[in-house]
C-alpha cells in the first residue's frame, strides 16, 4: 500500500477527533442556571446596562418587558420594564435580546440599558433574583460561558481580560488585537502544522515496510518540524516585548545621592512623590509611581543615592537599588553637571565624555545595550531548517543618561556643552561603554548606544527633550503591538511554548535509526501543550485562575 496525501488526510482527521477527545467536557449543560449583572460602572451615572444570559431570558423578557412574541435579535426597542413579582414599573428604557447561538456567551442574552441610578438597578436586580432559575453572576462567569461554549479560545479570553485591564493606549491595542484572535490563530496553524506532521509520519510508521512507500516522508516531516521550532523559538526570545507592554515597563532612576533623581521622579509624575532636599542621601528606599508615557505603561522607580556608606538603613537602600538596577528595563542614570563645572573651574581639563564616563565608572553599574539572543534571532535565516540559534538569554535594557542642573552651568562651560553634538556624544560614552563590557559587537547590528541629554529639573529646560527619548526607549522594549506577528503575552504562554520547543528539538535529534514511535509521541506532546495554550485541554484550577481576574458583569 502506498501512504498517499490521501491517507494522510484520513488519518489528520482522525488526529484531530483524538485531540477532542482529550478535551474536559467543556459544552455548558442544560440545566445551568440563568445569570445577571450589572456590567456598567456601579455608582450614579447616565445609563447602566444589566446583561442576562441564559435559558430563563425568554421569560424574562416576557414577564418583564412584556413581550409576548420574541422582540427582533438585536434591536433596541423601548419598553416599560416591570418587576413581575409586583408589578411596579421599575424604568423606561432600551431591551435589547441576543438568541443563542449569536451572543456573546452563547446562550440566549438580554440587555437592559436603564436609567443609571442605584434605586433602578437595585430594583432592577431584585426583579431578576425573584424569577425562577435566575441568579447573580460570578465575576467573569459571561465570559466563562463563552468559552465553554466555543465562542472564545482561552488566547482570546485572556486579551478581553487584558482589554478591561488596560490602562494605556499601546496596551489597548495589543489587546484589542489577541482578543480578536490573532494569537489564537498563530497557536492553531502551528497545530494544525503538527497534526499534519504526526499523521504523515504515523502513515510512514504503518506503511514503511511497503517498497512504494514515499521515501522522502519522514525528511519533509523533519524539515516542516524544523522550522517551527524556528518560529516558536523567535516568538518565545523576543525579549519580552508583548509581557513588558502587558505588565509595564520597568523604569529605574539611578545615580549618585544629590544629583536629583527625586527631581526627576517628581517631574515626570507632575507631583510630589517622592522627597527632594539638599541633604545627600535622603532617599533610602525605593519609591514607586506608574505613569502612562505616550501610551506605554511605566513603573517609574526613584532609588537611594549610589554611593559606600557606614549608615545601616542607607546601606540598605543601596543595596535595594541596585537589585532594582538589574530588574530594570530602562535605566536613567542621572549625573550632576555642577560637578563637570566644578572640574572646569578647578582647571582640571575633562571632556565630557570623559566626565560621564568616569561617573558611570564610579557608579560600577551594568549598561549592556542589545541581547544576544534577539541579534542571533533576528539574523536567522527562516528558510533554513537547520539553521535554529543557540540562544544566550542576556540582560536587555536600555540606558538613558540624564546630565541634570543644566541651569547651573554657566560661561564657558555651557558654551561648550552646547557645541556638542549628541550623537558624537551618544556614540563615544556607547563605545567606551561596550570596551568595558567586554562584549564584541556584530557589524550592522541593531545595537542602541546610551543617549545622553542635558535637562534642568529645575527649570525644566530639556525635559521635553528626555521624554521623547525615553519614549522611543519604550518603543524598543514593547514593540509595535500592531506590527508584524503578535507578541506572547504571558509567562501561562511562555511555559507551555517552551515545553513544545523541547519537545520539537527532541524530534529535530531523531536519527533514521530511532524508534519513529517515539518520535511521533514527542510531537503528540506538543499538541497537548498547544491544545493547554489555547484552553482545548483545561481543568477546573486553570479556569477558575483566569477568570478570577474577570471583573463582575463580564
Ligand atoms: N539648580 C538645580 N538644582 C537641582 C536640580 N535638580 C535637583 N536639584 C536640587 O538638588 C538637590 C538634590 O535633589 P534630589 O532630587 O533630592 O536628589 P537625589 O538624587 O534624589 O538625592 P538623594 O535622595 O540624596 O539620592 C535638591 O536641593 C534639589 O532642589 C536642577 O536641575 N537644578
Amino acid at each position: 500500500m502506498v501512504a498517499t496525501t490521501n491517507q494522510s488526510f484520513t488519518q489528520s482527521s482522525s488526529l484531530v477527533k483524538n485531540e477532542n477527545k482529550l478535551d474536559i467536557n467543556t459544552s455548558t449543560s442544560s440545566h445551568q442556571s440563568t445569570i445577571f449583572c450589572l456590567s456598567s460602572g456601579k455608582g450614579k451615572c447616565g445609563i447602566a446596562v444589566i446583561r442576562v444570559s441564559g435559558q430563563a431570558c425568554r421569560q424574562v423578557l416576557k414577564d418583564m418587558a412584556q413581550f409576548h412574541h420574541m422582540p427582533i435579535p438585536r434591536q433596541a426597542v423601548l419598553r416599560k420594564i416591570v418587576d413581575s413579582g409586583n408589578g411596579v414599573v421599575i424604568d423606561k428604557g432600551l431591551v435589547i435580546f441576543f438568541p443563542a447561538p449569536h451572543s456573546f456567551t452563547g446562550e440566549d442574552c438580554v440587555e437592559f440599558h436603564l436609567h443609571g441610578g442605584p434605586a433602578v438597578v437595585s430594583a432592577l436586580l431584585c426583579a431578576l433574583h425573584s424569577i425562577p432559575g435566575c441568579r447573580e453572576a460570578h465575576p467573569g462567569e459571561f465570559t466563562k460561558r463563552a468559552f465553554m461554549n466555543g465562542k472564545l479560545d482561552m488566547t482570546e479570553v485572556e486579551g478581553l481580560g487584558d482589554l478591561i485591564h488596560a490602562e494605556t493606549e499601546v496596551q489597548r491595542r495589543q489587546a484589542l488585537r489577541q482578543m480578536d484572535g490573532d494569537l489564537s490563530q498563530l497557536y492553531q496553524g502551528w497545530r494544525a502544522d503538527i497534526i499534519k506532521c504526526v499523521a504523515d509520519l504515523e502513515a510512514f510508521i504503518d506503511f514503511s515496510e511497503d517498497q512504494d512507500i514515499e521515501e522522502h516522508v519522514v525528511e519533509s516531516v523533519k524539515s516542516r518540524v524544523g522550522k517551527l521550532r524556528l518560529e516558536i523559538s523567535r516568538h518565545l526570545h523576543d525579549n519580552r516585548q508583548g509581557e513588558r507592554l502587558r505588565d509595564g515597563v520597568q523604569v529605574v532612576i539611578l545615580g549618585e545621592p544629590n544629583v536629583g533623581k527625586s527631581s526627576l521622579m517628581n517631574a515626570l509624575s507632575q507631583r510630589p512623590a517622592a522627597i527632594v532636599t539638599d541633604v545627600a542621601g535622603t532617599t533610602r528606599d525605593i519609591i514607586e509611581t506608574h505613569l502612562n508615557i505616550a501610551g506605554y505603561p511605566v513603573l517609574l522607580s526613584d532609588t537611594a543615592g549610589l554611593r559606600d556608606t557606614a549608615d545601616k538603613v542607607e546601606k540598605e537602600g543601596v543595596i535595594r537599588a541596585r537589585k532594582r538596577a538589574e530588574q530594570a528595563d530602562v535605566k536613567v542614570v542621572v549625573l550632576d553637571l555642577q560637578q563637570w563645572q566644578n572640574c572646569k573651574n578647578n582647571n582640571r581639563k575633562s571632556s565630557i565624555t570623559e566626565f560621564v564616563i568616569s561617573q558611570i565608572n564610579s557608579l560600577g553599574l551594568q549598561l549592556y545595550q542589545a541581547s544576544a539572543s534577539s541579534l542571533q534571532i533576528l539574523n536567522a535565516d527562516l528558510s533554513d531548517s537547520d539553521s535554529t540559534p543557540q540562544l544566550v538569554d542576556e540582560e536587555y535594557c536600555q540606558t538613558i543618561i540624564v546630565l541634570n542642573k543644566l541651569d547651573l552651568v554657566q560661561g564657558n562651560t555651557l558654551e561648550d556643552l552646547k557645541s556638542i553634538d549628541n550623537k558624537v556624544l551618544n556614540c563615544a560614552v556607547g563605545s567606551c561603554l561596550e570596551a568595558q563590557s567586554g562584549r564584541e559587537l556584530e557589524p550592522n547590528s541593531p545595537v542602541d548606544f546610551p543617549s545622553v541629554c542635558c535637562v534642568s529639573c529645575t527649570t525644566g529646560e530639556g525635559m521635553q527633550e528626555f521624554l521623547a527619548i525615553l519614549e522611543s526607549k519604550l518603543k524598543i522594549m514593547c514593540g509595535d503591538p500592531l506590527a508584524g506577528s503578535p507578541s506572547l503575552t504571558q509567562a501561562r504562554h511562555r511555559s507551555h511554548l517552551t515545553k513544545c520547543l523541547a519537545d520539537l528539538e527532541q524530534f529535530g535529534q531523531m536519527t533514521p535509526a530511532d524508534d519513529f514511535v517515539i518520535a511521533s509521541e514527542a510531537l503528540r506532546r506538543v499538541l497537548r501543550e498547544i491544545g493547554k495554550l489555547t484552553g482545548k485541554i483545561t481543568t477546573e484550577e486553570i479556569l477558575d485562575v483566569i477568570f478570577r481576574d474577570f471583573c463582575i458583569g463580564k
